[in-house]
């Protein structure tokens, strides 16, 4: 196996001072949870895993308990105050540095950080003192007064600019310095430029957009997802058989959690894997005395519940029942009905298939019956 060449050394700064307030998070966004972990961890462990060292982190005052919460189990990081901008928070952390060749300077705000914008960077640092990743524009660009166009810019000259951005370490440490006192700049590129470095563009990634408004925090839900469920119950004598919410006549029925109806269970256990909540187990535990014998219809019930509250719609439902006896084709329509019934859907969206095992393993014996289902859920 090829492996890309080691990146060179650099130093890398992270801003996470802010006070997120545009973001509405419970706490400041940097600290909040975004994609499972908290926005900020998320560009450290990548800075940390391309080697960046030193690695300063800009935090607001007072704020190191929730920095370390938030990297929790990290090591490879030094915190510092930041300032009342952020122009200012990277200052501070620029001094904290002692000596680096490079540095690369990141707001923790844009947590998906993709490593190839990083070995972009460092390679146009070899022949420029600084270097951005910056995006195109692609809508048509106009100038505003009170509410009308007053113009139209020429968009074909302008990029987004994002970070990480690239420096020389030396060539951004004077230049922080002597803008020091200055109006705000947009970011530390201006700062340089401002002192006659010139700044490389390399493509940027829409990945490394940044949390700025509260719905930045919305996860988007998949648009579709799917389930699987699997289950086998025993037949034994004495016991009704009821199988996808239809009472059949048979010399023997199905024994087990609730009335044993394998065929719902299997139904249940692909809608809740499709929502990722567990298995009918975990809802409707089988130790519990109160699911002894109960009808399997309020499982589906629930679990359709479940389905609407995660944001989905049940799609379709293919379900295949395993047994040798008795034939499921003159049932097939009247569960398809109760399924589609129970689960709030039209007919169409529920298929029911069987077939046997030619005699062969458990359900070829007779000894049991087992069924297995796939659902689709769709995002409302
Ligand atoms: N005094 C400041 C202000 C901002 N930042 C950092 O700069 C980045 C970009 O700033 P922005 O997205 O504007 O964050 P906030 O200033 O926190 O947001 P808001 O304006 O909504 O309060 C963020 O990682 C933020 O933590 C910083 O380190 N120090
Ligand atoms: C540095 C920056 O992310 C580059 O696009 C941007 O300028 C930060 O702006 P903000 O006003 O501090 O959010």
């Amino acid at each position: 196996m090829q492996h890309a060449p080691p990146l060179p050394a650099f130093a890398a700064i992270i801003v996470a001072a802010g006070k997120g307030i545009r973001a509405g998070q419970p706490l400041p966004k940097q600290f909040a949870d975004w994609r499972g972990k908290p926005v900020l961890r998320h560009s450290v462990e990548t800075l940390l895993e391309a080697g960046a060292a030193p690695l300063v982190i800009a935090i607001p005052e007072n704020g190191e308990a929730a920095a370390h919460t938030a990297l929790d189990g990290l090591a490879g990081y030094t915190l510092v105050a930041g300032g009342v901008t952020r122009q200012q928070s990277v200052a501070r952390a620029l001094s904290a540095i002692e000596s680096a060749d490079t540095v690369l300077i990141h707001d923790a705000a844009r947590p998906d950080l993709p490593p190839a914008v990083i070995e972009r960077l460092l390679g146009a640092l070899e022949t420029h003192a600084g270097a951005i990743p910056v995006l195109p524009v692609v809508d048509s660009l106009a100038f505003e007064e009170e509410g009308m166009m007053a113009g139209a810019a020429p968009r074909e000259h302008l990029r987004r600019v994002q970070t990480p951005q690239a420096f020389r370490f030396a060539a951004i440490r004077d230049a922080h310095a002597i803008w020091a006192g200055e109006a705000d700049a947009g970011d530390d590129a201006q700062v340089l430029r401002a002192s006659g470095g010139e700044i490389a563009h390399v493509a940027g990634d829409e990945r490394l957009a940044k949390l700025t408004f509260a719905e930045d925090f919305m996860t988007r839900l998949p648009p579709l997802r799917t389930g699987m469920g699997y289950d086998v119950h025993r037949l034994a004598e004495g016991e009704e058989l009821w199988l996808a919410g239809v009472r059949i006549e048979h010399d023997k029925g199905l024994a087990g959690h609730s009335d044993a109806d394998v065929a719902l269970h299997a139904i249940v256990d692909a809608l809740l894997g499709a929502i990722a909540q567990g298995d009918i187990g975990s809802h409707f535990p089988p130790s519990d005395a109160q699911w002894k014998g109960a009808s399997s219809d309020r499982f589906v019930e629930h679990a359709a519940r479940l389905v609407r509250e995660a944001g989905y719609s049940v799609g379709n439902i293919d379900l295949t029942i395993i047994c040798e006896a008795p034939k499921i084709g003159p049932h097939r329509d009247a569960m398809r009905a109760r399924i589609a019934e129970l689960l709030g859907v039209d007919i169409t969206a529920i298929s029911v298939k069987a077939t046997t095992t030619e005699r062969l393993g458990f359900t070829g014996r007779g000894e049991g019956i087992a069924a297995q289902a796939v659902a689709t859920v769709i995002r409302e």
